[in-house]
């Protein structure tokens, strides 16, 4: 039996190579005949530089820029790919949730700018391409913090720059783009296919993660909205990009990378599947064993899960899934389809998933059915 274990993170708890590995001595221990291949995954949300570093060969550096809330400074990394002059910068290394305590989430404040001053400090350093990976985002700014970093200004009706964060972009009036923008090409990795605005997008799905009140999220999709109409009316850019898929990503950092910065967006799970060579190590694989921190409705949104389940399906191979929780609703594990799906917490109680994840993951893989192919 040939096996592909292809985890992505467990937010919080465990990174993606820690978990294919405690799942793949698991197997290795209880079948010693069977064939079993780790291959750690992201999908542009945490881990992603980790992961495009250890399969591709970079190295960290660090940069002190502004962090998620407008007041605080946070020591960010970020890759430097010397062969081909690319930097990997990831967006939740400056403006992650992870960054804030629970009572600092707020993204009517939290900003993007700091994701700006790393992008400046890679064009500075001679990088000739830029891959930003974004997703886990504390913020929803759509990128203007990152764009203002940069050089752009955004100005409400008395003409004075709005203050950062997402809470002050339904007063926008003015957007002036700065003389010259000194960036190479910049490709998004997007962590989810939302469009930016309306019931899939941006506010509505992930602000309430954030630290948003419902009322916050209405703020948020005028913000958002008032964006969109501002970048459609200045016509430098394509028309329509607001609802291209991804544009929601990380709070619309994606939209104002494409808008705003002239930035490509693409499906960040791809990229890594691709730099990781997922494809070939499934040629050959009878199950692919898959998972994350949580497995829900937005896993269906272009994440890891979803972007493994369909690589396997492709190449035959039959998927399941273990993560730390589970509430998947049945329709999307058909869609996604998910022959078996574990979570931690069933397997040994919510405590003992996140006091120790590695040990969880080991009894969830060994309760999974298909030790008996
Ligand atoms: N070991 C674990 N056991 C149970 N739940 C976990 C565990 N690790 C992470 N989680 C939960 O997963 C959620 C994060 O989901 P995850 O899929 O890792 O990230 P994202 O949705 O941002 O891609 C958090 O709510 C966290 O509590
Ligand atoms: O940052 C965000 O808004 C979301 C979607 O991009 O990320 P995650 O799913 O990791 O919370």
């Amino acid at each position: 039996m040939n096996l592909v274990v292809a985890f992505d993170s467990f937010k919080g708890t465990m990174s993606a190579a820690e978990a294919c590995a405690a799942a793949a001595d698991e197997l290795r221990a209880r079948h010693p005949g069977w064939r079993v291949v780790e291959v750690p995954m992201a999908d542009g949300g945490e881990g992603t530089a980790e992961a495009l570093c250890v399969a591709r060969g970079g190295a960290w550096k660090t940069c002190r820029v502004t962090g998620p809330r407008p007041d605080q400074s946070v020591e960010a990394r970020w890759v430097w790919m010397a062969a081909d002059r690319t930097a990997v910068i990831e967006m939740a290394e400056a403006a992650g949730l992870t960054l804030l305590q629970e009572r600092e989430r707020d993204p009517l404040v939290t900003t993007t700018f700091g994701v700006g001053e790393l992008m400046a400090a890679a064009a500075a350093g001679g990088a000739e391409r830029i891959e930003l990976a974004v997703g886990g985002s504390a913020t929803v700014d759509g990128g203007t913090g990152a764009a203002a970093a940069l050089g752009y200004r955004f100005s409400g009706p008395d003409g004075r720059d709005l203050p950062p964060g997402g809470g002050s972009l339904e007063r926008l009036a003015t957007i002036v783009r700065p003389s010259s923008l000194t960036l190479p090409p910049v490709e998004v990795l997007c962590d989810v296919d939302n469009p930016l605005c309306g019931p899939e997008g941006a506010a509505a799905v992930y602000a309430p993660q954030k630290g948003a009140s419902s009322e916050g999220v209405a703020r948020l999709e005028r913000g958002l909205g008032r964006l969109a109409e501002a970048v459609n009316t200045d016509g430098v850019c394509p028309r329509g990009l607001e609802r291209a898929a991804g544009a929601g990503a990380a709070g619309g950092l994606a939209y104002g990378a494409a808008a705003l910065l002239g930035a490509r967006l693409v499906s960040g799970v791809d990229a890594v599947m691709r730099v990781a060579r997922l494809e070939a190590h499934l040629r050959d694989a009878d199950w692919v064993l898959t998972g994350e921190g949580r497995l829900d409705e937005q896993s269906a949104r272009g994440k890891v899960v979803a972007g493994v389940s369909r690589k396997a399906r492709e190449q035959g191979a039959r998927v399941a899934a273990v993560a730390g929780a589970v509430s998947l609703p049945e329709r999307h594990a058909r869609e996604l389809a998910l022959e078996e799906i574990a979570s931690l917490e069933e397997a040994c109680g919510a405590e003992t998933a996140r006091r120790d994840p590695q040990k969880a993951l080991r009894t969830a893989v060994r309760n999974l059915t298909f030790h008996a192919e």
